[in-house]
């Protein structure tokens, strides 16, 4: 339900040995994201928000604190991630800066093969696959090979692929930034509407100040640590959302 926690991190440090010197690559961080809120993560390089992303998503331990998700007490210093491939498949949706389709899959077996992983039958999988793609305005792509597809289309059906198992989180580094400024302008506003309609809960690091105004809330990040900002106010904004269903539940 919108509104409920989705993801925890509470008092996550990451440090890093190299040689003699330790790097805090996160020093103390917590952050909740609730489901239906957009949150954009930001800061200068090397501030921390890729190693948030991949404490937050599973991928790597905290080397203190811990992170919930969907209730449970999921990853702390000695948690093992391999048992939790399963969970995570179920629970988080992942999107990078490059989409990373197979190539000799078309769009719609890219999305599929999410769920097919999940043992969902291949003509249903398919069908569902089709349908997500349909309400993501990329029905007339469906068939096509990746290569001939735009940046801005490949990372659209990159963000239908983490959208397949229908999970409550989706993280999402720097998805935009080897995009301009038009199709970098469509993957957020489908971000946002993934939140608005789906309810999911989507953490997007990113660079671009363009997009500032869909985000509920903005967490700064700095020498490991986070700081919440101000949201930016553009009520407007809701009012541009299109209003197209983004499709029933998986199957
Ligand atoms: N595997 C690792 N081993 C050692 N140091 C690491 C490792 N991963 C990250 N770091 C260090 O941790 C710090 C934070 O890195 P991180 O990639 O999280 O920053 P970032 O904010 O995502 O940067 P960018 O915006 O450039 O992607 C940096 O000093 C980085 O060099």
């Amino acid at each position: 339900m919108n509104g409920d926690i989705v993801l925890s991190v509470r008092n996550a440090s990451k440090h890093y040995r190299s040689g003699d010197t330790v790097v805090r690559a996160l020093d103390g961080v917590s952050l909740d994201v609730l489901a239906g809120e957009l949150v954009g993560i930001m800061g200068p390089s090397g501030s921390g928000k890729s190693t948030f992303l991949m404490v937050a998503g599973l991928l790597e331990p905290p080397t203190e604190g811990e992170v919930i998700l969907a209730g449970r007490r999921v990853s702390h210093p000695s948690a093992d991630l391999n048992r939790l491939r399963d969970f995570r498949r179920g629970h988080i949706g992942f999107i990078f800066q490059k989409a990373n389709l197979i190539p000799f899959l078309t769009a719609a077996e890219n999305v599929a093969l999410a769920l097919e992983i999940d043992d969902v039958p291949a003509r249903e999988a398919h069908a569902y696959a089709v349908e997500l793609l349909r309400a993501l305005d990329l029905a007339h792509r469906c068939d096509n090979d990746p290569a001939r597809l735009s940046g801005g289309e490949q990372q659209r059906i990159a963000v239908a692929r983490a959208l397949a198992n229908d999970p409550p989180l989706i993280l999402a580094d720097e998805p935009t930034a080897a995009l301009d400024s038009v199709r970098s302008g469509q993957v957020m506003q489908l971000l946002r509407r993934i939140a608005t309609e789906r309810g999911a809960g989507v953490a997007v690091v990113t660079h671009d100040p363009r997009s500032l105004h869909l985000f509920d809330r903005i967490i700064e990040f700095e020498d490991g640590r986070a700081t919440a900002k101000p949201r930016p106010a553009d009520d407007l904004f809701y009012s541009l959302i299109p209003q197209t269903s983004l499709g029933k539940a998986r199957p």
